[in-house]
């Protein structure tokens, strides 16, 4: 339902031409959350306002439900954006209105009438959990009520698709995760699609379906947030996925290791067997488990373990190919972490 092809955002900049999208084709299916996760600078935000065309594109197309945005004369896509919900780390409310005055000012552009936007505000704000503020004022609310009563606002013209430039940044955890969940809900309840953009995995993990990884105007990797967590191609999708995993392994551990260090990944209900106690039992080694963790990705487990196995390389090669033929996942390191 979106579809970015070959998209192209430079800049003049006084220090010349500055790429900010670097050839990105993407996909995104209706009904899914996909998060565009990488380091500040990598071209998230210049990818995301191309979405909408809030940042016309240097060359290439963007494609929502078939029409190409790029294509569309100036009232043609001021429709188009209609159907196109956003929100951002800074919320932008008009601090002189109400929360209710600030949503209903989205549907008033749209030219409902009075009972029209009154019915479907207190809707709206029914669903972001804000209806007993609807007569205060910005200042008088937290960062989280405030990013709701901008949800609410992005979602009153019954948009397809939402778009949230680092919409959690700017809260606390207990916050972040408070408004995760309504997005989820939002995209479940209603069908919405979601791109996210972020840089933090936690987001990514707790609520997207697909991520693609950014790293100078490109889109490096790809993939379901299960398959790029258990088995990450890219160096900075590695590190991205350290944030939340922490399996970076002591120098003195690595230093003093007596046999060899693998990391073994388990998928699905694999991770839920006991492979590795098998293996201890069969073969004449020892095994020390340096670091283990059992995560839920939206509940499938996806198990990740680090060991040393010490004994005969002989052995050693054969416990191996004992775990190789039962895990899809499986690194031996020989010098580092
Ligand atoms: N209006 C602009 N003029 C000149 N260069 C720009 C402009 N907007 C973005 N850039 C440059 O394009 C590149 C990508 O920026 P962009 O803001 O899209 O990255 P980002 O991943 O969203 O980072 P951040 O999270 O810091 O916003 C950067 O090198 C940035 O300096």
């Amino acid at each position: 339902m979106i579809e970015v092809r070959n998209l192209v955002k430079s800049y003049h900049s006084k220090k010349g031409i500055v790429v900010g999208v670097d050839h990105v084709s993407l996909k995104i299916a209706k009904g899914e959350i996909f998060g565009i996760i990488g380091y500040s600078g990598a071209g998230k935000s210049s990818l995301l306002r191309c979405l909408n065309l809030l940042e016309k594109p240097t060359s290439g197309e963007v494609y929502i439900d078939q029409v190409e945005l790029t294509s569309l004369n100036k009232s043609e896509l001021r429709k188009a954006r209609l159907k196109i919900g956003m929100i951002f780390q800074h919320f932008y409310l008009v601090s002189s209105k109400t929360v209710f005055e600030n949503v209903a000012f989205a549907l008033k552009a749209a030219r409902k009438s009075k009972t029209e936007i009154t019915d479907r505000v207190l809707w709206l704000l029914e669903i972001v959990g804000l209806a007993d503020k609807k007569d205060a004022f910005p200042s008088q609310l937290s960062g989280g009520q405030k990013q709701r009563v901008a949800i609410a606002r992005a979602l009153a013209n019954e948009p397809n698709v939402l778009l949230c430039d680092e919409a959690t940044s700017a809260l606390d955890p207990t916050t972040t995760k408070a408004i995760l969940k309504l997005l989820k809900k939002i995209n479940e309840d209603l069908g919405l699609t979601i791109v996210l953009i972020t840089h933090e995995m936690e987001v990514v993990k707790e609520i997207c379906d697909k991520v693609a990884v950014m790293q100078s105007g490109r889109v490096i990797e790809e993939g379901t947030v299960y398959e790029v967590f258990a088995n990450p191609k890219e160096d900075l999708t590695k590190e991205f996925i350290n944030t939340i995993l922490h399996f970076g392994l002591p120098d003195r551990l690595i230093a003093n290791k007596k046999g060899k260090i693998v990391k073994i990944v388990f998928k699905g209900e694999v991770a839920e067997e006991s492979i590795v106690s098998d293996m201890l039992q069969t073969f004449k080694i020892r095994g020390n488990i340096l670091h283990g963790k059992i995560e839920y990705i939206k509940e499938v487990p996806l198990g990740i373990f680090i060991m040393e196995v010490i004994g005969e390389s002989i052995e050693i090669e054969r416990a191996l190919s004992f775990i190789k033929q039962r895990v899809e996942v499986l690194e031996v390191f020989d010098d580092a972490a």
